[in-house]
């Protein structure tokens, strides 16, 4: 049994991490030099840059290895690695065995001076997205493992593997959503499908001793993570299992796991058709092709908002504390709920009208000038101090108003920025959408109804996996170098610098929260 050697493998992501970071500071020059050497590695075809607005689509798919648009998941491409598994990565393989990472097409090399992926990339291929509630996981199931392999893979290697595929419960709150597989997806090269595994992050302590006991510290050295327990349980991994974290930025991966997953899948993005008739209204396919410009909301135990011009050039524009993790706390302390899923069945089942101030409770019907309507919500749980009201409500009443009452909120801000931003798509992501079709529609309505049709709420399949996929695909420094070439085409946004994150200081501090709108009660 063949248990892959730790060193080289590792010290090839970590350089590939920095050499991701480099890129972003470097010069155009540069940038350009690297998608071209990522274009050597797997020749877009002439379809993939027939046009300028989608030319980063053929950069990345290139760097990823991607050789046609696999949208429907049924590419009829044989696997594309070579049977030595070699492949074209710009690695330069020193005489002492040290993988250096380079930066200028001198250090291509041919064929036979790259080693075996396994020595360079050793498999399982993780991305952890450690967040403030759940923490996520994307595997990569290799399927393209010829006999030879087979016999070389190590015994702890193909038991994780058996492990994360057969199962779709893990301990006591792992689970793997099985409908969102994602099958027959090309990555460097191989062939194989992509697992969603999800865990509440409080119980990483069981996820550590778990990994330990499926001997992954004999395995993996490094595991690419972001989120913030990414910083936060660092010490952890390594104490406990002997793992280092290569950290990535949340809201990087964030938006390269969107466009990877809306590549690869033709019903990712989808819209409400009929959005102002909330009862009526039906999911439909939207075609996400020419994604920029979009303002991405991710709704996780908080809520950061994005201004999103191409895959590599964005500012964080706003973010409000009033997320899932609110929702789901007032929930549990309102109606006695011990999990999300039970406080969705019970927001299901209310009515926040039992709970909430309408306008029409005010006016005695509809503020016509100002065009609200009398059913529109004029003030959330606003009938909660009148005591018999009070005592009327039920659990499932209490539970609706508060998942309205964060949507609203959410909802608002959300076309506000649209609105500052000029931008008339805006994608919906995180887990607080997860079994959530309430708060999707009031989203659709909302940005439908306000923004009188010009603006589009729009939702992704993968809901919550976006950070943690991306981090899997970041891996690869020859995607980082093709993304960096997209920027040259996509105009920089208004104002700011790209890739304002959350750990900047931001601008928008909470002394300035006044410019944040936190006006439930006109969406
Ligand atoms: N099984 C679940 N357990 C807890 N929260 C869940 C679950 N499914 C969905 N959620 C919702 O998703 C939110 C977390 O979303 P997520 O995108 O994973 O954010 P984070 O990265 O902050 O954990 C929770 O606050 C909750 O509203
Ligand atoms: C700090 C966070 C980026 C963490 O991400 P999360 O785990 O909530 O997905 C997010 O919770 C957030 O942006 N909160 C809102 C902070 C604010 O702008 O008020």
């Amino acid at each position: 049994m063949k248990v892959p050697a730790r060193d080289s493998k590792y010290s090839f992501n970590l350089k590939i991490f920095k050499l991701h970071n480099d890129q972003k500071s470097s010069s155009s020059a540069t940038t350009t030099t690297h998608a071209s050497l990522a274009a050597t590695a797997s020749p877009p075809t002439a379809q993939m840059i027939s046009t300028k607005k989608n030319s980063w689509r053929a950069s990345w798919r290139a760097a990823i290895g991607v050789s046609n648009k696999n949208k429907s998941g049924h590419n009829k491409n044989t696997a594309h690695h070579n049977n030595n598994n070699n492949v074209n990565v710009n690695v330069n393989i020193n005489d002492d065995n040290s993988n250096e990472i380079c930066s200028s097409e001198s250090c291509i090399q041919p064929a036979k001076h790259i080693p075996n992926i396994d020595d360079l990339m050793s498999m399982p291929w993780f991305g952890m997205d450690i967040g403030g509630t759940l923490t996520k996981l994307v595997y990569f199931e290799p399927k393209d493992i010829t006999p030879d392999e087979q016999d070389c893979e190590a015994g702890i290697l193909r038991n994780i593997r058996r492990y994360l595929t057969k199962n779709s419960a893990y301990g006591k709150t792992g689970h793997r959503d099985t409908h969102l597989q994602m099958d027959n997806v090309e990555i460097r090269k191989r062939r194989g499908s992509l697992h969603f595994i999800r865990f509440q992050t409080t119980d990483m302590g069981n996820f550590l001793s778990l990994a330990k006991q499926k001997g992954m510290a004999e395995l993996v050295t490094t595991v690419c993570a972001t989120g913030g327990g990414a910083f936060k349980f660092e010490k952890d991994f390594r104490d406990q299992v002997n793992m280092k974290l290569a950290k990535f930025d949340e809201l990087d991966t964030l938006i390269k796991g969107i466009l990877f997953a809306d590549m690869h899948n033709a019903t990712e993005c989808y819209y409400y058709e009929n959005a102002r008739e909330i009862t009526k209204t039906e999911k439909r396919a939207f075609n996400f092709s020419q994604p920029f410009p979009f303002i991405l909301v991710n709704v996780g135990s908080g809520v950061s908002i994005l201004a999103v011009y191409g895959p590599d050039n964005y500012k964080r524009i706003s973010g409000t504390s009033l997320g899932g993790g609110t929702f789901l706390g007032l929930c549990c302390l309102l109606t006695g709920c011990t999990t999300f899923e039970e406080a969705i069945q019970l927001a299901t089942k209310g009515d926040n009208r039992k709970v909430d101030k309408l306008v029409k409770d005010i006016y005695g019907g509809d503020y016509n000038r100002f065009g609200l309507t009398g059913d529109l919500v004029a003030s959330s749980f606003g009938q909660m101090h009148i005591n018999e009201k009070r005592c009327s409500v039920s659990r499932e009443d209490l539970a609706n108003a508060t998942l309205v009452t964060i949507t609203n909120n959410i909802g608002s801000i959300a076309r506000m920025c649209a609105l500052n931003e000029k931008i008339d798509k805006v994608v919906f992501v995180g887990n607080f959408l997860r079994v959530n079709p309430i708060s999707m529609k009031l989203l659709a309505y909302a940005m439908e109804f306000w923004s009188n049709g010009t603006m589009k709420g729009l939702f992704l399949e993968h809901e919550g996996y976006f950070g943690a996929l991306g981090c899997l695909l970041q891996f690869n420094g020859e995607l980082a170098a093709a993304l960096n070439e997209s920027l040259d085409h996509s105009p920089p946004p208004p104002n700011t610098t790209p890739q304002q994150s959350a750990a900047e200081p931001s601008k928008e501090s909470p002394a300035t929260a006044a410019d944040k709108p936190n006006d439930s009660t006109t969406r």
